[in-house]
């Protein structure tokens, strides 16, 4: 018989923050499974952030395992984990606002092999209209929204088997949450499985299947989208107070 595919991301007993002596994330277990979306939910100075960017290899990685379909990664530099089929795209800094729409896909795609890189540029405005419309803007005049659009772009470039977003709804007015998660969903439905880290709890539930709440670096919660939506103590396991147990579905 032959062995199933090993999960597309799993971390265990994650730990990693900023200093060695102060951790931030705190020992955290998470798993996705292929063709998931899953939320990375939990109050402000959670450690949302710092696990997501652990996992990318933006910040040091302290205990713990994170694999990416079966091989270890902890510790390796984002480009090589980029190469490994895993795309970040970060909350701030995600664009070059002076370069145009096109020079942003054309610095992306320097990591795919030379002749690969066109069609990838190609594939990514045939996805996205907006970007296709004017590609010599500079990116720096684009919405919140369309940015949002060219960062996310510029992550699926390398085709990756999973992307990984931090606050993509984040400074976006209400309607173009709703666009920006629309595509999310969209890119999802082709295969892609997505963590997403998200303030924007309500409109985040209506588009993931599962999610986990992070508190004081520490998993909370891991249960169904729905489940949590409607959970009579959502408010209490935000905020983290009341039992300490874990809260499982
Ligand atoms: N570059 C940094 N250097 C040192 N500490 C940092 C740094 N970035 C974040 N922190 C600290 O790490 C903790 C967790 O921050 P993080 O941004 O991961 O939380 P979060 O859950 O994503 O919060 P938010 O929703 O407010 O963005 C906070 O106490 C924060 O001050």
């Amino acid at each position: 018989m032959s062995q199933p595919a090993p999960p597309p991301l799993v971390t265990r007993g994650l730990v990693a923050g900023y200093e060695r002596d102060l951790p931030i994330v705190k020992g955290v277990d998470f798993q996705i499974a292929e063709g998931e979306m899953v939320a990375i939910l939990g109050p402000n100075g959670a450690g949302k952030s710092t696990f997501v960017k652990a996992i990318a290899g933006t910040v040091p990685v302290f205990g713990g395992d994170v694999e990416l379909v079966g091989q270890q990664i902890a510790g390796l530099k984002p480009n090589q984990i980029i190469r490994r089929g895993m795309a970040f795209v970060p909350q701030t800094e995600n664009i070059f606002a002076r370069l145009t729409i096109r020079e942003n896909l054309q610095l992306a795609a320097q990591i795919l092999p030379a002749g690969e890189r066109e069609a990838r540029i190609d594939a990514m405005f045939a996805q996205f209209s907006d970007l296709a419309a004017r590609p010599n803007r500079p990116a720096g005049s684009l919405s919140g929204g369309q940015r949002q659009m060219l960062a996310t772009a510029r992550a699926l470039l390398v085709s990756p088997s999973v992307l990984v977003l931090d606050e993509p709804s984040a400074g976006l007015s209400p309607k173009l949450v709703g666009d920006v998660f629309q595509t999310l969903k969209a890119i999802n439905e082709t295969g892609v499985t997505i963590v997403l880290v998200e303030q924007n709890v309500r409109a985040a539930l209506k588009i993931v299947s599962r999610a986990i709440v992070l508190v004081d670096g520490k998993l909370r919660a891991d249960m169904a989208a729905e489940e949590l939506a409607a959970h009579p103590n959502m408010g209490e396991l935000f905020l983290g107070s009341g039992s300490e147990q874990e809260v499982s579905s």
